[in-house]
């Protein structure tokens, strides 16, 4: 007998099949979109220095306390610090030295006087205005403290960390790399465009979709388009490829018929099959073949890629170290009433949409309950998901919709 499990059971079992990748070393500039495996410690402060947020003069506020439009403060410009300058000329009291943004204040300045307030004088300077002590000044550490964590493990890494990274000296960050997946569809009856289709044949399109949404991911992936519906033919050729996946995925022979070439290829050689209550997505097999983790999905288009949303999506990240593996969850409206099987969750493909500034959206069904309904998905933005227990949800109802 086949065994019925819940959503969340084999959810829970492929997330605990993939387990957590072993962290790697790689280059900052290689991290973006990946997660952070270990805190990063800055060693150095930012700023590292005190230095001039503006084009100006640093001055001390006391020698210009008295400057205005109509009588303005004239000092010496005894130095010219541009940005990148390394040794640090005193300033003296009564004197002004010339600086541009970025560039280290010089010891015995307290403030500094945008140009735009001055004549902009190279010998001497003319002050236009008082300012206060501290003006247009960044100070060190204000942005990090040296020794303090300017980024915690399990930090997405986006542009803006990957550059905090760089910006206190790292050139490497320890992360966790997606798995390198083996796709593999199979069906005597799939040809691949733009061989022509026979009476009986169609085109394969569920490795095309898993791509996607896999390299989405950030995975690197191998494909076998079309294998043919024979054991000894699949072994034959996908054995020698497990070496190089940490993943098997496969598409079609899981169900219940004759000629289930992955079901057959794979019963007792470490992959459990079984029935999931959902529709669409209910024949459902895990494991490990050769050590490898599989995971085999049903052969129908929809069920194949609402089972990689459901199953392989959250396993994947997971794995990558995310912490937020769903997609977002909202309510919204049906905007016509469903029918659900009993004891099953259903994800029907819907189309979401809501008036900005409110908080409930609408939902509307795109295509039928049938997973060979590729182009209504196609047409769709989110999944609507009815639980097991409903079997009827009236138009107006609200609803959990996973926005896509
Ligand atoms: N007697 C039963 N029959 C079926 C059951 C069942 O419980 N008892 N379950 C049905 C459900 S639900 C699904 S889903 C399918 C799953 O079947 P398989 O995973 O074995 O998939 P196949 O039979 O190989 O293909 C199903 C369908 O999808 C088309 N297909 C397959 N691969 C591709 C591809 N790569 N690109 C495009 N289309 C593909 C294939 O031609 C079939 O039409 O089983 C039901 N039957
Ligand atoms: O459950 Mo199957 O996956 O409906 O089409």
């Amino acid at each position: 007998m086949v065994r019925v499990i819940s959503v969340e059971h084999h959810r829970a079992e492929a997330t605990a099949l993939l387990g957590t990748r072993t962290p790697v070393r790689l280059p900052v500039a290689g991290c973006a979109g990946l997660i952070l495996a270990e805190d990063v410690t800055a060693d150095v402060s930012l700023p590292p220095f005190d230095n001039s947020a503006m084009d100006g003069y640093a001055v001390r506020a006391v020698d210009v306390a008295g400057a205005s439009e109509d009588s303005p403060v004239e000092l010496p410009v005894a130095e010219d610090i541009p940005a990148g300058r390394v040794d640090s000329p005193p300033l003296l009291p009564g004197t002004a030295h010339r600086i541009m943004t970025g560039a280290p204040m010089p010891p015995g300045a307290d403030t500094v006087v945008m140009v735009e307030k001055t004549d902009g004088g190279t010998e001497t300077v003319r002050v236009f205005a008082a300012v206060p002590p501290g003006n247009h000044l960044r100070r060190t550490g204000e942005d990090v403290q040296r020794g303090t964590t300017a980024l915690t493990r399990g930090t997405l890494l986006g542009p803006a960390q990957v550059g905090l990274a760089a910006a206190v000296g790292l050139d490497s960050l320890v992360v966790y790399t997606p798995p390198r997946v083996l796709v593999v569809s199979t069906g005597t009856e799939l040809v691949t465009a733009p061989n022509p289709l026979k009476h009986g044949q169609i085109y394969e399109s569920n490795s095309v979709m898993l791509v996607a949404a896999l390299r989405a991911l950030g995975c690197e992936v191998e494909t076998v388009r079309s294998v043919v519906d024979d054991v000894d033919e699949f072994r034959a050729v996908i054995e020698p490829k497990l070496a190089a996946a940490d993943l098997l995925i496969t598409s079609g022979g899981v169900s219940a018929g004759a000629y289930e070439v992955v079901k057959d290829a794979l019963t007792g050689a470490g992959v459990e099959f079984r029935k999931v209550a959902m529709q669409p997505g209910g024949p459902q097999g895990l494991g490990r073949w050769n050590g490898v983790p599989v995971l085999t999905l049903p052969g129908n288009p929809v069920s194949s890629l609402v089972s990689f949303e459901v199953f392989v999506r959250p396993a994947v990240l997971a794995s990558m170290g995310h912490s937020i593996v769903d997609r977002p969850r909202v309510r919204a409206k049906l905007t016509e009433a469903l029918r659900s099987p009993a004891g099953k969750v259903q994800f029907r493909r819907g189309f979401y949409s809501h008036v900005d500034g409110e908080v409930t959206g609408e939902v509307g069904p795109r295509g039928g309950p049938g997973s060979h309904l590729l182009a209504a998905f196609a047409q769709a933005n989110c999944l609507i998901v009815l639980p097991e227990e409903v079997t009827e949800a009236p138009q107006g109802a609200e609803v959990n919709v996973l926005l896509l």
